[in-house]
């Protein structure tokens, strides 16, 4: 619940109240006594007491018109005889205004937050197992795959940060599930569309930058990309930073406030790294998920939970137990190949997870890889210029998410980058059955990067089922 009062006095203090609109005449202040029992950004979902936000790109006039609603929130004025609550930036009073409703959830929560461009989920699952061996599985978490708000049952996420309304309503329901902790992955586009606006995390960490995201909805400059990540920073009591990340310094000479760093050069560096085990913070960790990378975030994860609470018991405990659906997922075929499965899908993610394969995997390495439609369109060429590199590796390129896009010409596009000759296999099913059946003995490896435990390909805007690329890769091994 909350008054009409309120919201108004919310506003002007963010000073991003304008003025009431009421059949044509204007308002400074409330004309009436009013409470709304539910805050909603959907016309398909509001109620005769329901405070309605009219945001978005694709929001369109007639879906307010004939809705039965006490007032809506916008930056239009859309004149459809509905009382408006003019604003400066709906999505800022969105956020403050849920944040009021659902009584501040975050401040019965201690609360952690992942930005980077890689590694968000695998660091957010190693930071939930660590937390969990603390306060016996009380931790909630938000993460691109899945979201659990009582610690033990998972549903799909839509978004990887939720909009402000969504999350605030879930953080209540943690609180009220008995959730102590809440870790979550926090994307630059939740900075960009203020999803996150007003809020303070307990402990913010960044994992690393390099460029993705740049595109008509997404970021339209890298700087953009990389200013919207370091609000996690400014929005931190705590602040975790990787010292082996690209733009170091300048991150660094940004920070104000109390700062972990780790990795090579800084306080917190990493040591004796093998395959499954690695030193850290004077501890021996035993790791599941292969590559160095993977020992950063686990290292990240610990520092942040840490200072939550947890000793560094609970994290050699978290760290050893973790495993991520569709995150460097070993198969073995039955001629002794090895199937690698991860979410690779930008050049960055990609060159890591060779860098992991290619000493141990000395035959045949057949990779099959796509890129996204209408969204990251700078991934085609970073992939591309990659695999030009990697004469050895035979590519196979096939469909990831083409959305409205023609899969074969965003193949053609990497292919484009790449001087030796290609196979494009636009079902992806096909395209993984193809390279597996191309593989003779233990020497060989495929590796299928970029969909993971993902169950849809997106087409023409629709999530169209999907089995996922560790489901598909079992029925053939
Ligand atoms: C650019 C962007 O962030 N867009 C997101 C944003 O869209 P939007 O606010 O512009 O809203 P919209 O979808 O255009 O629709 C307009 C409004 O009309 C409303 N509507 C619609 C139909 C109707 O009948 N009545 C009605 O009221 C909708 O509820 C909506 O509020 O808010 C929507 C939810 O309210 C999101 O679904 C949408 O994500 C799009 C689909 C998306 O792909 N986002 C990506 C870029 C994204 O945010 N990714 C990051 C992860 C990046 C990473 O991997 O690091 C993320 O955090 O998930
Ligand atoms: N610290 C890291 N540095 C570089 N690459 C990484 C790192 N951690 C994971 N990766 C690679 O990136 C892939 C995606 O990892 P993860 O899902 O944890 O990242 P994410 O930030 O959540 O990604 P996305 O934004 O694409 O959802 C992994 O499968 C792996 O190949």
């Amino acid at each position: 619940m909350i008054t009409l009062k309120t919201v108004i006095a919310i506003l002007k203090q963010d000073q991003n109240f304008r003025d009431i609109i009421s059949d044509g005449a204007y308002f400074s202040r409330p004309q009436q006594n009013l409470t709304f029992s539910q805050l909603s950004y959907d016309s398909r979902n509001v109620t005769d007491s329901t405070l309605f936000f009219a945001k978005g790109l694709n929001f369109k006039r007639e879906f307010l018109a004939d809705l039965a609603i006490p007032f809506y929130v916008s930056e239009t004025d859309y004149e459809v005889g509905i009382p408006a609550i003019i604003v400066n930036d709906v999505k800022h009073a969105m956020s403050l205004i849920a944040m009021a409703f659902y009584g501040q959830p975050q401040d019965a929560l201690k609360t952690l937050a992942f930005t980077g461009t890689k590694g968000k989920t695998t660091a957010a699952y190693f930071a939930k197992n660590i937390l969990d061996t603390h306060n016996g599985g009380k931790t909630a978490i938000f993460s691109t795959m899945e979201t659990s708000l009582d610690g033990k049952t998972f549903f799909k996420s839509q978004l990887t940060t939720p909009e402000s309304l969504d999350l605030f309503r879930m953080m209540r329901e943690a609180v009220s599930n008995g959730m102590t902790h809440l870790v979550m992955e926090v994307s630059s586009q939740a900075y960009k569309t203020a999803r996150v606006y007003g809020l303070t995390f307990d402990v913010g960490v960044f994992l690393n930058i390099s460029p993705d995201h740049i595109g008509p909805i997404e970021h339209p400059t890298f700087e953009d990309y990389f200013y919207c990540k370091r609000q996690l920073l400014a929005n931190s009591r705590y602040a975790v930073v990787n010292a082996e990340m690209a733009h170091f310094d300048f991150v660094k000479s940004e920070l104000t406030g109390e700062t972990a760093f780790y990795g090579t050069g800084s306080e917190h560096p990493i040591s004796n790294s093998e395959a499954f085990s690695f030193s850290a913070l004077d501890t021996k960790f035993e790791i599941q998920l292969i590559g160095r990378f993977n020992q950063e975030n686990a290292v990240a994860a610990s520092l942040a939970a840490i200072r939550l609470g947890a000793s560094s018991a609970d994290a050699q405990v978290g760290v050893a137990m973790t495993t991520v659906p569709g995150r460097m997922e070993v198969l073995t075929q039955a001629n002794g190949a090895k199937v690698f499965v991860d979410y690779a899908h930008n050049a960055d993610s990609l060159a890591k997870l060779l860098d992991v394969v290619l000493p141990h995997q000395t035959g045949r390495v057949v990779l099959v890889i796509g890129t996204t439609g209408n969204k990251g369109e700078s991934r085609r060429q970073g992939v591309g210029e990659l695999l030009e590199q990697l004469p050895e590796i035979e590519v196979i390129l096939t469909a990831d998410d083409p959305n409205f896009e023609d899969p074969a010409e965003i193949a053609r596009e990497i292919a484009s980058f790449i001087t030796r000759d290609t196979q494009i296999i636009v079902d992806r099913e096909t395209a993984i059955q193809t390279a597996m059946a191309s593989t003779s003995g233990a020497a060989d490896a495929v590796i299928i990067a970029g969909k993971g435990v993902d169950a849809y390909q997106i087409v023409n805007g629709v999530r169209e089922p999907y089995a996922g690329d560790r489901k598909i890769a079992e029925k053939y091994l």
